[in-house]
């Protein structure tokens, strides 16, 4: 047990699924493992463990934010010993041809949260994703047809931000999408030495302001699952 998770030591398998949403962990659980059982209830922050096509995984909900969810992931390496750990989960498209229900890897994270300047100083790290967990993923999602961009995306502490254009700064270096945890993740992954990746669908855009219906984003994020599974799992 940990101090924010309450699973029983070995409860937890070493490949991890990362929503944002503790209903979602609900969902991956029920859709997509055999035999799923909950091993946390800590502030309704769901987590489970079953098996997917034979291997023991794990999904457990990180709430949102880098604060939020670097409590997640570092409880989950320093505690229970995962050493996949797969963010999957929802972003808003910063480019033009990057399509709501697209799917973006997020090969590189950057941020506006205080977390490495807390541990750099004036010098800055890049937190960059797992390479061959980021080279399955691209092979299984091309190989299944789904639209699917590689590249830097934005981890920001800010969803309601004052100027709304502010995003431009980002989209100008060429930042595919914004979500609010990956930053956070692949600097405890670099920490510890395990690996990580983030699978994103694009819920919205900030550039057309197109949306998805729930149906649609349901669709899209099981898909996104599948991918993470199999990427994580080696197919
Ligand atoms: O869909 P999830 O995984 O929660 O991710 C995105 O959605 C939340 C904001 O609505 C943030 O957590 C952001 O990163
Ligand atoms: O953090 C997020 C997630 C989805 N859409 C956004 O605009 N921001």
């Amino acid at each position: 047990m940990s101090i924010h998770l309450n699973a029983e030591p070995g409860q937890i398998a070493e490949t991890v699924l990362l929503p944002g949403d503790p209903l979602r962990a609900k969902h991956i659980a029920e859709t997509f493992l055999t035999d799923p059982v909950l091993h946390n209830t800590v502030r309704g922050m769901h987590g489970y463990t079953g098996t997917y096509k034979g291997q023991r995984v794990s999904v457990q909900g990180t709430g949102m934010g880098i604060a939020s969810s670097m409590i997640y992931v570092s409880e989950l390496i320093t505690q229970y010993g995962c050493k996949n750990l797969i963010r999957v989960g929802t972003a808003g498209s910063y480019q033009e041809n990057v399509h709501v229900r697209d799917i973006v890897l997020a090969q590189a994270a950057c941020t506006d949260s205080n977390i490495n300047n807390i541990r750099f100083g004036a010098k800055n790290f890049a937190p960059i994703a797992d390479f061959e967990l980021l080279m399955r993923a691209y092979q299984i999602a091309r190989e299944r047809g789904h639209t699917t961009h590689v590249g830097n995306i934005m981890s920001s502490d800010t969803f309601y931000h004052d100027d709304f254009d502010q995003y431009k700064i980002w989209a100008d270096f060429g930042v595919l999408a914004v979500e609010m945890e990956a930053a956070g993740l692949y600097t405890l992954a670099a920490k510890h030495g395990v690996r990580a990746l983030t699978v994103l669908t694009i819920s919205d855009h900030l550039v057309t302001r197109e949306e998805t219906t729930a149906e649609e984003r349901q669709l899209t994020f099981n898909a996104m699952i599948e991918i993470a599974l199999d990427a994580a799992l080696g197919e």
